[in-house]
């Protein structure tokens, strides 16, 4: 699709094509009316050449499947962005009059990407299971008892019959962030990425359970951006640097500190604590609770603000 959309006989077929040399909008826009169809690229050397004869049946069929769209929304962003894909996208529609409108464009290095809509949407699949898809992001430092919470929790929420599922910071950089390290940036790429898959969770109905050191402020808040709803928990596993060394299970700040892991967060890395998380589990006296209480305490939150539910509060449970 996209080397079709970029070959030249577009302009051949639609006068009024125009081109514009812009490096930052890569796509093209449709606004339902080939007369004004604009087309933009990003380079000379991403033109092909295509036989007329196969290029005009292509479009054709293409067009044709673009015209049959009755709601078709489209965004630009910026790479590494956190808005919200589809409040943009709406935003961005709203500016073409007319109900049959279609907008591609550019997100990132993605180019001519259309949103598509699913007949079944996240209300459909929430009856289904009876439950608010919603993330609970749990941050803290390494040894804090991040993954001993999360599991507790879902260990609750699968007793009262709700669908939770863990993304483990650790885990998730066994495969799809086994290409990024400790730098602030990889950090930073690595909570982008998992507010992501996150939110695709979230929006699948699942309780979904983000349990990473997750350091910087920054990078947490722009996860929560993706969650207009609301329905972003964030705990805070409030557990001293030396309670979390002294646990040290996996020998890391042992190594750390003997020099020989570079960048350990509370070591020679920074943690920024959350300045208005919704749960803060404490422990800085050095007495922490037990695994289910902690689980308990995040779900008597959860369960308190089914009851603001009205109120746009996060949900964790559709009804109890
Ligand atoms: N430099 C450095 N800093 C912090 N943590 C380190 C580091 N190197 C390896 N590890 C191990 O990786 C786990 C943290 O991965 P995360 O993906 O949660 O980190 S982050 O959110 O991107 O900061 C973390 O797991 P947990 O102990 O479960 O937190 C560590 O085991
Ligand atoms: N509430 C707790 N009380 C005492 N020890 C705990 C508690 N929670 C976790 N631990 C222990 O602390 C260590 C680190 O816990 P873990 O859940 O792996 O932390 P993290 O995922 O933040 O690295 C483990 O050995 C775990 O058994």
């Amino acid at each position: 699709m996209k080397a079709f959309f970029r070959s030249i006989w577009f302009p051949t077929l639609y006068s009024n094509v125009e081109f514009t040399n812009s490096s930052r909008k890569l796509g093209f826009f449709y606004s339902g009316d080939f007369n004004s169809v604009q087309f933009t690229r990003k380079s000379a050397s991403l033109v092909q050449v295509v036989a007329p004869s196969i290029a005009k049946s292509k479009l054709v069929s293409s067009l044709k499947a673009i015209e049959r769209s009755t709601r078709i929304v489209c965004m630009e962003k910026k790479v590494g962005g956190f808005e919200d894909l589809k409040s943009e996208a709406k935003t961005e529609s709203s500016c073409v009059s007319g109900n049959d409108h279609l907008v591609m464009c550019s997100i990132g290095q993605s180019t001519n990407v259309v949103w598509h809509e699913s007949p079944i949407g996240k209300l459909d699949r929430q009856n289904l299971l009876q439950q608010k898809g919603c993330v609970v992001w749990i941050t803290g430092l390494s040894g804090s008892g991040k993954s001993t919470v999360a599991c507790a929790l879902n260990k609750a929420l699968y007793h009262r019959g709700k669908l939770a599922y863990i993304l483990d910071g650790d885990n998730l950089r066994h495969g799809l962030n086994c290409d990024l390290g400790f730098t602030a940036e990889d950090r930073a790429e690595n909570i982008r990425r998992v507010g992501e898959v996150a939110k695709l969770f979230a929006d699948a109905g699942v309780i979904c359970i983000a349990s990473l050191v997750s350091p910087y402020r920054r990078d947490r808040d722009a996860c929560r951006t993706l969650f207009p709803d609301k329905n972003f928990i964030e705990v805070f596993m409030d557990v001293p640097l030396h309670v979390c060394e002294a646990r040290d299970p996996k020998g890391l700040y042992k190594l750390a500190r003997a020099g020989k892991i570079k960048g350990f967060t509370g070591v020679d890395d920074p943690y920024e604590p959350p300045l208005n998380c919704e749960i803060t589990i404490n422990a800085s006296d050095g007495n922490c609770p037990s695994p289910c209480d902690m689980a308990e305490q995040v779900l008597s939150v959860g369960q308190g603000v089914v009851l603001q539910l009205l109120n746009g509060s996060p949900v964790l449970f559709a009804e109890d």
